[in-house]
């Protein structure tokens, strides 16, 4: 398809908003203002079969956009083509740009030089495709790898969106767990804080956790002088607020469902969805759900647009579609008799000599309750401490231990310092330990999603090589069921005798 020079014709899809092309544009042609008309290169052709007229119109709005910025338009050829926002995503690829480049315009300079002073300067890949869409304001779905810092791609659009002098609630962020509100809250404190300004500037953004566990008192006293910028919420505390009417959302920008796959098979998927439709309007927020397990993602893209949790522009970025794993996981698993288990586990302990590691058991059974039997975790954790395993802390972290105690368990992990912490899944979703460098698994996990996430709490320094390990511990009738997740997950298991 070619056009001369000076006309423009564009076939669009109505989900591109013109935000995002023009983005793209600059991304790809870099434009200074300077250049002369015929030496400035502009290449778009977008597919798409029927115009209406509500398109027709969001088209023409783009055409005179890009023609406000560029005087004269070179021809186009189908080689050079943006049809979609994974190659939106791969231009920001091509030309290796810096979380700064793609942030630029969108998120405060003090954010971004947070960012580099902890580190940041290249995007993971989920975070080099979504940013651009997530700055155009579409809701989105961040579908990727553990580990690959879909937190921070949302943090940004939230800090691109706020507006600090306003006294309102601007951004909300649901989360399943006490532990991983606690560490999105603490990334997001860290992000925000702005040492450096001076103090008539320094009124920085205001962050909430409202979590599971406590009273909630300091908090309602809070929300009644002043309410805060950022709110990072379990449901049941946040519906606890929303219906004694302590919380107003009608200033909300962006509303986030992390771990959303879980949150909609949890106990609370009513709160969830009455959250989603009849606290909030979807044409007054932007909406976005991550996750790094999305079962059946295109049956949940047409609910999300079916059951109005989203606008109909929703769009899915599914990073590493083929790998859902990072690649640097070592899998390994060693069959074993139910009651050698824990011997086996202190062999691998010994010989693995693990920096720090997870230690993954399920939840105890209604059976053995009932049967009187100590669960599993505190039998283990006995074990382990008995064991004399040299220089390691030995903590555990449960669902049913008191919030305080989960708390102090989760504290301690973070302060750094070598660790073994026995843990049931209530630790395998977003809990981000970086130095953990082993997981075992105890007992099987009850299907693939478990075996992803727990898999997940190792391997979570987005651009090292060094390979972490995760070993599962089975009897020989359970070596199918492995079996089955290897090929759902698209991984290999490499079995390990002692
Ligand atoms: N651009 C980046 N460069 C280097 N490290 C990063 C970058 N972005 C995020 N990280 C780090 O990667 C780690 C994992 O990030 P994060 O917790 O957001 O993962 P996630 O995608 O939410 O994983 P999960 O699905 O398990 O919840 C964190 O320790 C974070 O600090």
């Amino acid at each position: 398809m070619v056009l001369l020079r000076g006309s423009i014709r564009l076939v669009g899809q109505a989900s591109h908003s013109t935000e995002m092309l023009l983005q793209a544009l600059q991304w790809k042609f870099p434009f200074t203002g300077n250049e002369r008309p015929d030496t400035i290169p502009l290449a778009l052709l977008l597919t798409s079969a029927s115009i209406g007229s509500k398109r027709r119109r969001s088209t023409r709005t783009l055409i005179n956009s890009i023609r406000s910025q560029r005087t004269s338009v070179s021809p186009i050829t189908s080689s050079s083509s943006i049809s979609t926002n994974e190659e939106v995503g791969r231009f920001v690829a091509d030309q290796q740009l810096t979380l700064r480049n793609i942030c630029e315009g969108h998120v405060p300079d003090h954010i971004l030089r947070r960012i580099e002073e902890l580190g940041y300067h290249m995007p993971t890949e989920i975070q080099r495709q979504a940013l651009p869409v997530l700055f155009s304001g579409q809701d989105c779905i961040l579908h990727a790898q553990t580990g690959s810092g879909k937190t921070l791609a949302y943090l940004l659009q939230i800090f691109s969106v706020i507006n600090i002098q306003r006294s309102a609630v601007q951004a909300l962020i649901v989360v399943p767990t006490r532990e991983l509100g606690m560490q999105v809250a603490k990334v997001a404190r860290i992000l925000a804080a702005k040492s450096d300004q001076p103090v008539e500037e320094n009124k920085s953004c205001t962050i909430m956790a409202l979590l599971d566990g406590g009273t909630l008192r300091r908090q309602k006293s809070w929300l009644k002088a002043d309410p805060p910028t950022i709110i990072v919420a379990t449901l049941g505390s946040l519906c606890q607020m929303l219906e004694k009417q302590m919380i107003k959302l009608e200033s909300m920008r962006v509303l986030v469902i992390d771990e959303v796959d879980f949150m909609f098979n949890s106990s609370q998927v009513s709160s969830l969805r009455k959250l989603l439709i009849s606290y909030t309007s979807i044409n007054n927020r932007q909406t976005v759900f991550a996750s790094a397990s999305i079962p059946q993602h295109r049956r949940f893209l047409y609910d999300c647009i079916q059951q109005k949790w989203t606008k109909g522009n929703v769009v899915h970025i599914h990073a590493n579609p083929i790998q859902p794993m990072p690649p640097r996981l070592h899998h390994r698993f060693l069959i074993c008799s139910r009651n050698e288990r824990h011997s086996v586990l202190l062999s691998l302990l010994k010989s693995d000599a693990p920096q720090s590691a997870i230690v993954f058991v399920n939840e105890q059974s209604e059976k053995s309750k009932k049967a009187g039997n100590d669960p599993e975790t505190s039998v283990l954790l006995d074990v382990l401490k008995k064991s004399h395993l040299g220089g390691h802390e030995i903590l555990l972290l449960e669902e049913k231990i008191n919030f305080n105690s989960r708390a102090a368990s989760f504290a301690e992990l973070r302060q750094g310092g070598a660790y073994l912490l026995v843990a049931t899944d209530i630790a395998g979703r977003g809990v981000d330990l970086p130095d953990t460098t082993h997981i075992y698994n105890f007992d099987l996990p009850k299907d693939a999603v478990h075996y992803l996430h727990r898999a997940g709490r190792t391997g979570r320094k987005p651009f090292s090589q060094t390979k972490c390990v995760v070993t599962t511990i089975l009897t020989s009738q359970e070596r199918f069921v492995l079996q089955r997740y290897e090929n759902e997950l698209m991984f290999q298991c490499e079995e390990l005798f002692l």
